[in-house]
């Protein structure tokens, strides 16, 4: 078993398989064309499966597949395979923008996949054009209905930014619960990479909308996510994600391996040790990893100082970390 000096078990791994992109949202990644990682230096499946195997063995119980957008990569359902082979009933998931979902999902379920979180932040074909830099709204509509069909169990995440899409929380809301999926709105998170006059939607707003129509109670549901998770009458639940919060901190089980081989102990720290030397010597990997481990810091750097001046941006990418 996985444990820090704060006494948190760790049993989530995410992986993001690429830093590259087919979408450009304005909260990720700058428009124009920046340095990506030598394609020499990224990791191949086998390698991120030998470090996947080594974390598996020593307790890791959910992977998640992520990006920059995993399915750039149209082999994926290779890595989705060793890993279900290897460990069949691990909690295997991806997190996506669904570009390219509709084509490739028969063949993730069957290596298999069992879940997937879509990113949508707009039902709007303008504003997701203009969030995104990509015309792409119906195509994404139709790999939700892909994975629904596929049996796949489905949630979306959706940033909500000030003078932007702040005007379709209920819509988005409706939307997801009109097809029974778990929404999950994401509080914006300042970053280098993105748009400088990007503002966040405070999770009260958006729950004081929601609770425009309809009544809400915050669930005692088990938490295994970042998300807090709310109840309306009708029984649909949903969640926030409030990344400057440092209350999930305090359960927090993840760690995160980049395309480079970077493992990262927090979302938040810039720290990282790179495993991709170590991967062809299973006690060297063993010993990053616990170093990694005994490395995570309590809780994120925002925690006391949530005021504008005081609050640091971070320069980490969330294409580079996969969020
Ligand atoms: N602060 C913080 N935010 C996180 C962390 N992990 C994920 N998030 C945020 O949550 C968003 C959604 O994450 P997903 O990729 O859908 O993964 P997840 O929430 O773990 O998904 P589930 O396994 O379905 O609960 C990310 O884009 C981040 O904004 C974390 O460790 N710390
Ligand atoms: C980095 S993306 C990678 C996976 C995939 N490309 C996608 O968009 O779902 C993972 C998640 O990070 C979220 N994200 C990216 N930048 C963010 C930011 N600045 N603040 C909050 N969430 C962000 C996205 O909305 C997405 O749900
Ligand atoms: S959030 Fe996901 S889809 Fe959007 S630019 Fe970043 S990696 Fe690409
Ligand atoms: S900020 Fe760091 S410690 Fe807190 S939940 Fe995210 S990864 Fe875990």
């Amino acid at each position: 078993m996985l444990v820090d000096k704060f006494d948190r078990k760790i049993d989530y791994l995410r992986v993001s398989v690429t830093q590259r992109c087919n979408f450009r949202c304005q909260y990720c990644m700058p428009e124009k064309p920046f340095e990506w990682t030598p394609k020499e230096d990224l990791l191949s499946y086998e390698q991120m499966f030998d470090f996947i195997k080594v974390a598996i063995d020593k307790g890791i119980k959910k992977i998640r597949i992520t990006g920059g957008e995993p399915l750039v990569r149209d082999d994926l359902h290779k890595l989705i395979s060793m890993i279900s082979s290897y460990k069949p009933d691990i909690d295997l998931a991806i997190t996506t923008n669904a570009y390219l979902l509709k084509e490739q999902i028969f063949k993730l379920k069957e290596a298999g996949l069992k879940r997937v979180n879509i990113s949508l932040d707009s039902l709007e074909k303008e504003t997701f054009w203009y969030l995104s830099k990509r015309d792409a709204l119906q195509k994404v509509l139709d790999s939700i209905e892909a994975a629904l069909k596929a049996e796949v169990k489905v949630k979306i995440n959706s940033v909500i930014l000030k003078n932007i899409n702040e005007n379709e929380i209920l819509n988005l809301y409706n939307f997801a619960k009109s097809k029974n999926i778990q929404i999950r709105f994401i509080e914006y998170m300042e970053n280098k990479n993105a748009y400088i006059d990007l503002k966040t939607v405070p999770s009260s707003q958006i729950i004081e909308t929601i609770k425009s129509k309809y009544c809400l109670e915050e669930t005692n549901l088990p938490k295994s996510s970042a998300a807090k998770l709310y109840k309306d009458e009708d029984g649909y639940v949903f969640g926030i994600i409030e990344p400057y919060d440092d209350s999930f901190c305090k359960a927090c089980n993840r760690i995160r391996l980049s395309a480079n081989g970077d493992l990262i102990p927090c979302l938040y720290y810039e720290d990282s040790l790179n495993i991709k030397s170590s991967l062809h010597n299973k006690q060297k990997t063993e010993n990053i990893l616990k170093q990694v481990i005994d490395n995570r810091p309590e809780k994120n750097k925002w925690s006391h100082n949530k005021t504008a001046e005081n609050t640091e941006i971070s320069s980490r990418a969330f294409y580079f970390t996969g969020g």
